[in-house]
């Protein structure tokens, strides 16, 4: 039986999975990474999706978010269903609304901090000044003001990431989502990473999914999905997001 996990709010969900099954064949043997399944991710919250290695996270992440298709069931984002969009407007939906991070970093070498930030900008179209002006703010919102000149080889890890986080991010994109941004980096350089990323969503309003095998990460989420073997187990509020957001609502007199 699939888990149903939907949202409790009336918004309209960012993304929505129903019943997606995904297979991978391997020589004669077919293996299903995802069964049945169905799920909502609800607007402007960090949501993880964690388990252990090999359950179907980035699976799932790379079916929600249009880079592979599902063999069934649907997937909306945004409202639009991603098996109804043609390739192009598949490459132009995930060009204007959607930005990644992913555990490799993919910068390029030979650029600056900073061109590599204003690349995507101008595939979006931006002109040269609005992408330089974007892009310096982005590397500022994460803390890379100073080293924004420099190239990956000049670069931390945790530096890198950030990189690709401000890459992200100078896209103003609707729905960011990360493939264990955190799993080359060291504790310290993890928790800087998911706080900007908690970060985002908050000041932002951006719909952030995360999918990682750390449970460093968990209470750090507004919500977690814990998934094994292809399925959806549970999904609750962490302890530590329930404090932050009532103190978020609550402001002290
Ligand atoms: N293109 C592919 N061809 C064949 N099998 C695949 C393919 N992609 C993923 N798989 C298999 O699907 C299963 C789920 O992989 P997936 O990468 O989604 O898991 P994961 O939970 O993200 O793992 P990890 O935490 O190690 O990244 C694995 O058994 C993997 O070997």
């Amino acid at each position: 039986m699939s888990a149903v996990l939907q949202s409790s709010s009336t918004a309209t969900p960012a993304l929505q999975a129903r019943n997606v099954r995904k297979s991978f064949v391997s020589g004669r043997v077919e293996s299903t990474v995802l069964h049945d399944l169905t799920l909502d991710v609800r607007a402007g919250e960090l949501t993880l999706i964690s388990g252990p290695s090999g359950c179907g996270k980035s699976t799932l992440l790379a079916i929600l978010s249009g880079l592979q298709p599902a063999d069934a069931g649907d997937v909306r984002a945004l409202g639009h269903e991603l098996s109804g969009l043609s390739m192009r407007a598949l490459e132009h939906f995930r060009l204007q609304h959607t930005g990644f991070v992913f555990q490799g970093f993919n910068l390029f070498p030979a650029l600056s901090a900073l061109e590599q930030v204003e690349l995507p900008l101008s595939y979006m179209g931006l002109a040269k000044g609005m992408a330089r002006q974007r892009a310096i703010e982005s590397l500022e919102e994460v803390g890379l003001g100073p080293r924004m000149q420099l190239r990956p080889a000049e670069l931390s890890g945790g530096e890198k990431q950030r990189v690709a986080i401000a890459r992200a991010l100078a896209k103003q994109p609707e729905l960011l989502f990360a493939d264990e941004p955190t799993s080359a980096l060291d504790a310290a350089n993890g928790q800087i990473v998911i706080d900007i990323l908690h970060r985002i969503a908050r000041n932002h309003g951006t719909t952030v999914l995360c999918v990682s095998h750390d449970p460093r990460l968990v209470g750090h989420a507004d919500r977690v999905l814990a998934m094994e073997d292809g399925r959806i187990l549970s999904d609750h509020v962490p302890a530590a997001s329930q404090v932050a957001a009532s103190e978020a609502k609550e402001p002290s007199a």
